[in-house]
């Protein structure tokens, strides 16, 4: 059930959002004013603090919540909560963890109006997509739920009746830091291999979207997880250097942008942790001229568009044999001038504002850029006022497709993470396939076209830790997720991701007498 422009209206919300005034969920008056930090399975206002933020509704350029960053001491106590659930949860067998997660994840479904409802107005993207994004989170939750009753050593026969064993045994804390682009989804992604493993989790989140994170951490007391084994602290760059050097904190899995990810790197070989670094991209599209052009044109939308462009495994060079060049041009443009732009709660919309206001100008500054340095805007790229007066404020802009792109231009070299698709015309495979991979970016990689073969061995050839064969940008969570080169390493979903959140204890037993060198 999905409602708009009113109070709410469904049990589940009331009881997410209490104590407090009801509050209203629709564009222009959400606000949160209970404590965002989460420790010891309750809400709670940190101990200490690094500064103070505020979190915006992107749609309207309102403040949502002002909120503490925590300090170090309140870091200390939600690794100290966390290490003492973690002696409970990890003592149960894996059929019980299953079962508290598949509560979650019944949880998760039964609330998805009401979480993709708050992601919305917190992160911006459309209401339609938010939902996709639950869906992805509840299947997250079910599939290792699935695993965890699994997960199992080797038994392993030596000479005369000796013989060894593995367990399969979970890390202790681990830490979550989240990006702003998809914050339910990637707490979700995080915490369910985690938990399943028999760890516990503190998870950070981006200071731009504190909110919907409590819903999950709620969901997972409610679903019966231990007190503190899920804990939610606030802050940016100096909580997240607090929680990534604690001497008792055994992994950090993060998602955000390379400069980030290399800090976290040095910290973590501080202490000699595991971590995961799910990081940047700028990914090649290849669209060959015998492909499905209406399934291609569709998939160069999916690949550029979702959540605003600001997507990691985007497809953003898009790469099109000359053939086909002009036709495939002239309909991704029609298609792009016709997405609907505005509230990002209102059932038709489909894309809505940006981030925030800094971050709309970094994109925008893109776009002149590469205009300057010959590229042709053929539509978009610019601001879009909604005639809505109460979005006026909001961070919205024309989604941009570019066209005589060069390979040396900024905007096909590096990030942009907006709505800016570079189209990029080709002659060859194998031309093409050495353009797709010049880059120092790995995280995905997409090819349309018929011919089967081509097909898989253009993608062998590809650099990416995520490639697609005409689609881009679905996220089966059955699929391992990660990048190679600078975007990361370590995977989220599929079920290598036990392997990253769990570890090896060998045991060899002697069943004769010892055979002493002395
Ligand atoms: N590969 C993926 O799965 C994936 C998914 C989503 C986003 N991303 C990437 O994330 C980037 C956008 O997200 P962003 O702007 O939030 O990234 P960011 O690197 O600025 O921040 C990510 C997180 O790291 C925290 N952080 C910042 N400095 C830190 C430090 N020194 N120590 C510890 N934590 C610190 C931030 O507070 C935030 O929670 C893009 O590059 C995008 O491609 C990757
Ligand atoms: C498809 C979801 C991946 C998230 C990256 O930004």
């Amino acid at each position: 059930m999905f409602f708009r422009g009113g109070l709410v209206a469904f049990s589940p919300c009331v009881r997410a959002l209490r104590p407090g005034p009801v509050a209203a969920m629709n564009t222009g008056s959400f606000v949160v004013s209970q404590p965002l930090n989460y420790r010891g399975g309750a809400r709670v206002e940190p101990v200490d603090a690094s500064g103070t933020e505020k979190a915006f509704e992107p749609a309207t350029g309102r403040v949502i919540a002002t909120f503490a960053c925590s300090g170090e001491k309140e870091v200390n106590l939600a690794v100290q909560d966390a290490k003492a659930a973690f002696k409970i949860w990890s003592q149960k067998s894996g059929m019980e963890r299953c079962r508290v997660l598949l509560e979650a994840a019944r949880i998760i479904r039964e609330r998805r109006d009401e979480i993709a409802t708050v992601e919305t107005i917190n992160n911006g993207k459309s209401i339609f997509e938010a939902r996709w994004d639950v869906d992805t989170s509840w299947q997250c939750l079910e599939y290792y739920a699935g695993l965890a009753g699994s997960m199992a050593g080797e038994h392993i026969q030596l000479p005369g009746g000796s013989f060894g064993y593995t367990r399969r045994e979970p890390l202790g804390v681990c830490v979550g830091i989240g990006a702003w682009n998809y914050p339910f989804q990637i707490a979700c992604w995080k915490s369910a291999p985690a938990l399943a493993c028999g760890n516990a989790m503190i998870f950070k989140p981006s200071p731009f979207t504190p909110v919907s994170v409590l819903l999950l951490a709620e969901i997972y007391t409610e679903a019966g997880v231990p007190p503190g084994l899920f804990n939610v602290v606030q802050g940016g760059a100096a909580t997240g250097q607090f929680l990534c050097l604690h001497r008792d904190v055994a992994k950090v899995s993060f998602t955000g942008s390379v400069p980030t990810g290399s800090k976290i790197m040095e910290m973590a070989a501080k202490g000699i942790k595991p971590i995961t670094l799910e990081l940047g991209g700028k990914s090649p599209l290849i669209i060959f001229s015998d492909c499905d052009l209406e399934n291609a044109v569709k998939g160069a939308l999916m690949a550029n568009f979702l959540t605003q462009g600001e997507v990691c495994c985007n497809g953003t060079r898009v790469f099109v044999q000359k053939e086909i060049l002009e036709k495939f041009t002239k309909e991704v443009v029609k298609r792009t001038q016709g997405i609907k732009i505005g509230d990002p709660l209102l059932e038709g919309t489909r894309m809505g504002p940006l981030i925030n206001r800094p971050h709309l100008e970094r994109v925008l500054g893109f776009i002149k850029l590469a205009k300057e340095q010959g590229a042709k805007v053929l539509c978009g790229g610019d601001v879009y006022v909604p005639e809505d007066p109460k979005l006026k404020d909001g961070y919205y802009m024309r989604p941009c497709v570019l066209t005589d792109c060069r390979d040396d231009m900024t905007c096909v070299r590096e990030e942009i993470f907006g709505p800016v698709m570079s189209i990029l015309s080709f002659d060859t495979e194998a031309e093409v396939l050495e353009r797709a991979n010049n880059t120092t970016f790995g995280l995905a990689a997409g090819v349309f076209t018929r011919d089967i073969q081509r097909a898989h061995r253009v993608v062998a050839g590809l650099q990416a830790g995520m490639c697609f064969i005409n689609n881009y940008n679905v996220s089966p969570v059955e699929l391992p997720f990660g990048g190679y080169k600078k975007s990361g390493f370590g995977r989220e979903n599929g079920r290598v991701t036990v392997e990253y959140y769990s570890q090896l204890k060998t045991v060899c037993v002697e069943m004769g007498d010892v055979e002493s060198a002395f």
